[in-house]
C-alpha cells in the first residue's frame, strides 16, 4: 500500500476556520458553505484564496459490453450521438459549462463508433466497448494500465493548461452497471443494496441489472481486493481513465469537484490505489443512485446539492460550482465583525 498523500494544507484550513468565525455574521451562520470555503482555501494553500477561476471539465466516454444486454433504458448508439451533442455545445454539461465559464474536453476511451474525425474529441481509444463484465473481464491487464495512464496524462495536461479545479464527468450507455459493480466490490455490498435505475429502467430491467451485477461480482470474487484487478474485471476503459485522472490530480494537489455514480465509483477505487485522494475531492451532488449515496457515506463526503439529478456528464458538479465559488468569495470578501464601525 503506498503512503497516503498529504491532505490539503491543514494550517491553512485552520486559518480559514478562524477567519470564518471572525466574519461579520453569527458563528457558523454560513452552514456548509463554511466547510466548503475552508476546504477550497486549504486546497489552494492560501487564506483567503480567490474562487476557482480556471475550471476544466473532462468527460470520459466509452461503451460497455453490458449495454447490449438490457441493463439500460437506452440503446448503445446514444453514446456516440451524445458525444456529438457534447462537443456541439448542446448536451446538458455543455450548457452548464458555457454558463459557468468551464473548459470542456471530451475523451473517447471506448466508444463503439469511429469518432476520430470529430473535432473537439480527444481520441484515446483503448478498445471499442469494454467487455460484458458478467461474462468476461472488462479489460485486459494491459488495457487497464493504458487507460489509467491516459487518465493521469490528461489530468497533467489539464493542470498544465492552468486548471485550478477539475470536474470529471462520464458518458456511455450502460456505465452505471460497471460503476455499481465497482462500488459493490469496493464496499463489500450486495448487488441488491446498490443497483439503481440509471437512465430510468423498469422493474424487470432492474431485476435483470441486479442479476448481471451479482454474476459479475461472483465471477470476479477472488480478484477484487486489488484495485487494479477490480477495474480490469468489473470496470471499463473510461472508468479506469477516471481513476488515473483522480489519482494524478490529487498527487498534483489540484482539487476535483465530483459528480454522480461514475466519478464517485472511480474515487472509491482511486482511494484504494492511492490513499489520500479523497481529501482533494468535494462531492458536487447526491444522485438518485443508491450506490452513489452509499459510496459518499463511506468516503465521508457530504454533497453540496441534492436535487434528484441523475444525468451524469458532470452536470451535478457543474451545477454545484457556483456554490463553491460563493463560499470562496464570502471567505475572501466579507468584513470581519471586529472591523465594523460601531
Ligand atoms: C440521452 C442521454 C444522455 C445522457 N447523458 C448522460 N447519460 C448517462 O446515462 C448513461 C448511463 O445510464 P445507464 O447505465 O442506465 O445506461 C450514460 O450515458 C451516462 O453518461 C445519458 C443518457 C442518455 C440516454
Ligand atoms: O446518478 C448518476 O450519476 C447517473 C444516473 C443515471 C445515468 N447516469 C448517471
Amino acid at each position: 500500500m503506498p503512503t497516503a498523500l498529504p491532505p490539503p494544507a491543514p494550517e491553512v484550513r485552520a486559518e480559514a476556520a478562524r477567519r470564518l468565525d471572525a466574519l461579520a455574521k453569527p458563528l457558523g451562520a454560513l452552514g456548509r458553505l463554511e466547510e466548503l470555503a475552508a476546504w477550497w482555501s486549504a486546497c489552494a494553500g492560501r487564506c483567503p484564496a480567490d474562487p476557482p477561476a480556471a475550471v476544466r471539465a473532462v468527460i470520459l466516454a466509452g461503451d460497455h459490453g453490458v449495454s447490449s444486454d438490457g441493463v439500460s433504458a437506452y440503446p448503445r448508439e446514444v453514446t456516440a450521438a451524445m458525444v456529438r451533442a457534447l462537443v456541439g455545445g448542446e448536451a446538458g454539461a455543455s450548457v452548464l459549462a458555457r454558463q459557468h465559464g468551464v473548459a470542456l474536453r471530451v475523451l473517447d476511451l471506448a466508444v463503439d463508433a469511429d469518432l476520430s474525425d470529430l473535432p473537439g474529441v480527444t481520441d484515446h481509444k483503448v478498445r471499442r466497448s469494454s467487455g460484458a463484465l458478467d461474462r468476461e473481464d472488462a479489460l485486459t491487464a494491459a488495457e487497464t494500465a493504458t487507460a489509467l495512464a491516459v487518465g493521469a496524462r490528461v489530468a497533467t495536461e489539464e493542470i498544465a493548461a492552468g486548471a485550478d479545479l477539475l470536474v470529471v464527468g462520464d458518458l456511455g450507455i450502460g456505465n452505471t452497471t460497471p460503476a455499481t459493480a465497482l462500488v459493490a466490490a469496493s464496499l463489500g455490498a450486495a448487488a441488491e443494496q446498490v443497483v439503481g435505475r440509471g437512465t430510468g429502467i423498469d422493474d424487470a430491467r432492474l431485476a435483470h441489472k441486479t442479476a448481471v451485477v451479482e454474476r459479475a461480482l461472483e465471477r470476479a470474487r477472488d480478484r477484487v481486493a486489488d484495485p487494479v484487478q477490480r477495474l480490469a474485471a468489473l470496470g471499463s476503459a473510461d472508468l479506469a481513465a477516471g481513476v488515473g485522472l483522480l489519482v494524478a490530480a490529487a498527487r498534483a494537489r489540484v482539487p476535483v469537484l465530483l459528480d454522480g455514480i461514475v466519478p464517485v465509483a472511480e474515487l472509491l477505487v482511486a482511494e484504494d490505489l492511492q490513499p489520500g485522494v479523497v481529501a482533494w475531492c468535494a462531492a458536487g451532488h447526491r444522485s438518485t443512485e443508491p450506490a452513489q449515496r452509499l459510496a459518499l457515506e463511506k468516503l465521508g463526503l457530504e454533497p453540496v446539492l441534492d436535487l434528484g439529478l441523475r444525468l451524469g456528464e458532470g452536470t451535478g458538479a457543474l451545477t454545484a460550482l457556483p456554490v463553491l465559488r460563493s463560499a470562496a468569495l464570502l471567505l475572501r470578501d466579507m468584513a470581519l465583525l471586529a472591523d465594523l464601525a460601531p
